[in-house]
């Protein structure tokens, strides 16, 4: 159930205002703003250790700003229900090696609340077949990530926050990854990511916010 975003809202749902984050005295960002509606993509740019990854973890309620503040809307992130939208997948993979892939699908329905779905039938999707029933550390680095994507196939949350997904990925899963966003934002979800590559050519209404490395 979407109980958050519609095609119809144009009011911002998240928005960050004058965020700051300092790391071992080294001002990282400062006077970040942004505001994410339904529909919307948000790629976060920079090089290596701009800070994409500890603005993602703001972001996600992760990780406190030394300035500024998140909101969800309009509550800050304590004090909505903020959790039960945000679908969080974080750089590593968050894949446990001794579980198979299977469990891993069954975990994350009981986490996400889901009734129980085909997980067979959704890691066929993901070109796992055959590979179900076999301990994640055995499967190959991109095999790795496509478990971990499946969140995505199972989650109804209306907010992805993705830290490098395409990461490990090879040509046909990074557009079956890109479709799966194409319907999640037509169906009035959103998504702030971060990757070293161009989306532009198939998201043009992206936004892009380029962190700048500051010593
Ligand atoms: N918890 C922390 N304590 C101390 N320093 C940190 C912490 N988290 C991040 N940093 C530092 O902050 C800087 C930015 O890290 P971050 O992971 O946010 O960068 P990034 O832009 O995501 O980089 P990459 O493109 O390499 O993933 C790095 O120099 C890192 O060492």
């Amino acid at each position: 159930m979407r109980a958050v975003f519609s095609k119809s809202s144009a009011d911002p749902v998240l928005t960050a205002s004058n965020l700051c984050c300092v790391r071992q005295d080294r001002i990282l960002f400062e006077a970040v703003n942004l505001e994410l509606t339904a529909g919307q993509l948000l790629q976060i740019g920079g090089k290596n250790g701009a800070g994409k990854s500890s603005l993602l973890r703001i972001l996600a309620g992760l990780g406190q700003p030394d300035d500024g503040e998140v909101l969800w809307q309009n509550l800050p992130l304590t004090e909505s229900d903020f959790p039960q939208n945000l679908c969080f997948i974080g750089h590593l993979s968050g894949i446990q090696p001794q579980l198979t892939a299977l469990e891993h699908l069954e975990f994350w329905q009981a986490a996400f609340g889901l009734a129980p779905t085909d997980g067979y039938q959704v890691l066929a999707t993901l070109g796992l077949a055959g590979l179900e029933d076999i301990p994640c550390q055995l499967l190959s680095a991109g095999q790795q990530r496509r478990v971990s994507l499946a969140r995505l196939w199972l989650t109804n949350r209306p907010l992805w926050i993705l830290d490098e997904p395409f990461t490990a990925l090879d040509q046909s899963a990074i557009l079956l990854l890109q479709q799966k966003f194409t319907e999640h934002l037509a169906s009035g979800g959103a998504i702030i990511l971060t990757t070293h590559q161009p989306l532009t050519q198939q998201f043009p209404a992206a936004q892009l916010l380029e962190l700048a490395y500051r010593w």
